[in-house]
């Protein structure tokens, strides 16, 4: 506060010598005679005016031949300057009744007190934005040369392929503009909690020898207006300072949810942010070997304008681990630590369905803890035992981790029978992925099935893709019984009814309806739709039968894929095509 000292004392000066000047100038000022109008006038007459000053008051001053000043009444009358030139007389004319010297002390006084208040004002907001610079420039954790690398990271592989990509990308941007091949600026990484998406996002900078600098989209979320919009800015401008980098922005949903258009609670603030966001990554070039990388719980809430070419448009999901990623990540953090050749990991990996990798990891370091409480020679299969609770008791949902054995069996099942339907109805269509570990969406399971790409769906096509979403229920009723059917099929009900409307009142698919449009003809009354009601149950239930008995036909290759899918939890075509082959190479013999 030195600065505010110095500013007193300059102010304490200033008015010091206005005042010293004041009353020095009242007691050096000769005392001034009044007269009156008449004796002014015989003055004139005796010729003893030296001078007058006329001016707009009502006072006029003047001067004696002999030096002594006076004042009188101003006549304000026309010609009076005249009258007193034709005399001899000096007229001086001034606009008010301030002396030069007075009227020089006001402008050095003026002067003085707008050079404080300038000075004054321009420190404080100087100050200002300095603490306001302060604010906006967001802590990022910078780390180069972290010894993370992607053989630290167990299981994801597509993913892991799909970022290893843009480690040459970093490296040697050049090449890639050479081409006119546009490289992502932004990368999604999305799925559950723990299951390493920080950690991808640091091998990719330390593969490619580059800083990683990592920001938390909730550091973003200010209560001060323009605050988190210059934190982006900051943010920016701190990575370009460094040339090429990783920026890594975890939970990317803090400012990038879904925007509220014209509704209520959208929040300016937030919109700013996330358009800063959004300026930022459009401005900088490909070229650069910049890479923002941004980490979700959960892609469905994010705005689409985030998600547009040139911003984040690769978004890669990363899942828990199935059976096999469990068991690579046990192993790794097994390497270092002393285990019981008693211990199978493989078994553990078996016991810890839906657990993430950073359980494991929590795991494996519980199990560690315990044997080096009992000074145990290694880490055996009681110490992980005792940890599984602790890591388990921590959970919010425990029975999500611990979750029953026959829902895994339901699930398998369910899935199986969507996938032996798809691959019996529609061998066109590619199933890239089995698996019963829960998405991110929270179904029990899911079957990846891409419909090859053309204009015009046929009504075939239309009913396989019916049957392949029935089909899930049909072998739960068939394996476990009728009064053991699950919810998990509602999702399933819900596609194949929306298909089976559509397909009658829509597209004149159904002989009894006939070629209206159903909506066009009847509106929503209500007598109609209980026709329609009966013509699409009755319609489903036929195509539910029909199924059933494809299914019941194929009963094998269910059987196959669903005990292959508890084994491994995930299976890929060319797994499920083998299942496949397996059945007909039995037929045959
Ligand atoms: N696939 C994996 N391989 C090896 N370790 C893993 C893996 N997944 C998670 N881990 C372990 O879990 C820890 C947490 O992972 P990380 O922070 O990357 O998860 P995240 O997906 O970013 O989680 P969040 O969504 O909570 O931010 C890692 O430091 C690592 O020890
Ligand atoms: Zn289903």
């Amino acid at each position: 506060m030195n600065k505010n000292r110095i500013v007193i004392i300059l102010i304490s000066v200033v008015f010091l010598l206005l005042t010293i000047t004041f009353i020095f100038s009242m007691k050096f000022k000769k005392p001034v005679l009044q007269i009156s109008y008449i004796e002014f006038m015989e003055k004139v007459d005796n010729k003893q005016i030296k001078s007058v000053s006329i001016s707009d008051s009502a006072q006029l001053k003047g001067e004696f031949k002999d030096g002594e000043q006076f004042i009188t009444d101003n006549p304000r009358i026309d010609g009076f300057k005249e009258s007193m030139l034709v005399k001899n007389i000096e007229v001086k004319e001034s606009s008010d009744q301030y002396s030069p010297g007075q009227l020089a002390l006001a402008i050095v006084a003026i002067g003085a007190f707008a050079g404080v208040a300038i000075y004054l004002s321009k420190n404080n907001s100087q100050q200002v934005s300095k603490e306001y610079d302060k604010m906006s420039n967001i802590e990022i954790s910078t780390e180069k040369d972290s010894n993370i690398r992607f053989s630290n990271i167990a299981g994801n592989e597509e993913a892991k392929e799909n970022i290893m990509e843009l480690v040459d990308f970093i490296k040697n941007p050049q090449k890639y503009e050479r081409y006119g091949a546009r490289m992502p600026k932004g990368i999604i990484l999305y799925g559950p909690p723990g299951t390493g998406k920080t950690l991808m996002a640091k091998a990719l900078a330390s593969e490619a020898g580059v800083d990683f600098l990592a920001v938390s989209g909730s550091d973003f979320v200010q209560i001060y207006a323009g605050l988190g919009a210059g934190r982006i800015r900051s943010l920016f401008k701190k990575a370009k300072e460094k040339g090429k980098c990783v920026i890594f922005i975890d939970e990317i949903d803090a400012i990038g949810k879904k925007r509220d258009r014209g509704g209520l609670g959208g929040s300016d603030e937030s919109d700013r942010t996330l358009n800063a966001l959004l300026t930022e990554m459009s401005g900088f070039k490909g070229s650069e070997g910049i890479v923002v990388i941004a980490a979700t719980n959960r892609l469905d809430t994010l705005d689409e304008a985030l998600l547009r070419p040139g911003r984040f448009d690769r978004q890669i999901e990363i899942g828990l681990p199935d059976l096999n990623a469990r068991h690579e990540i046990l192993k790794l953090y097994s390497k270092d630590r002393p285990i019981a050749v008693s211990l199978s990991l493989r078994g553990i990996a078996e016991q810890t369905v839906y657990f993430s990798g950073a359980k494991l990891e929590n795991l494996m370091n519980e199990a560690a803890i315990n044997a080096a409480r009992e000074n145990a020679e290694a880490i055996t299969a009681l110490h992980i035992d005792k940890a599984f609770y602790t890591v388990i008791a921590g959970d919010e949902k425990k029975d999500r981790s611990n979750i029953r054995n026959i829902d895994r069996r339901i699930t398998a099942y369910h899935e199986a029978g969507h996938a032996v339907v798809t691959k019996l109805l529609c061998p066109e269509n590619k199933v890239t992925k089995v698996t019963i570990i829960p998405s991110t969406k929270g179904a029990g399971g899911f079957s990846m099935n891409i419909p090859p790409d053309k204009m015009y769906n046929t009504k075939k096509e239309m009913i396989n893709n019916i049957k392949i979403a029935l089909a899930g229920r049909i072998v739960e009723e068939l394996i476990f019984g009728a009064d053991n059917v699950t919810t998990g099929a509602s999702n399933d009900i819900q596609k194949a009814t929306e298909i089976l409307v559509a397909m009658i009142k829509q597209f004149g698919m159904s002989e009894e309806i006939g070629m209206i449009n159903y909506d066009i003809l009847f509106g929503h009354q209500g007598s109609a739709d209980r026709k329609l009601a009966e013509i699409t149950r009755n319609e489903m239930q036929r195509l539910y039968d029909e199924t059933k008995l494809l299914i019941e036909n194929n009963r094998e290759l269910v059987y196959s894929i669903a005990e292959n899918l508890l084994d491994k939890e995930t299976l890929n075509e060319e797994e499920i095509d083998k299942c496949i082959e397996n059945m007909w190479q039995k037929a045959l013999n």
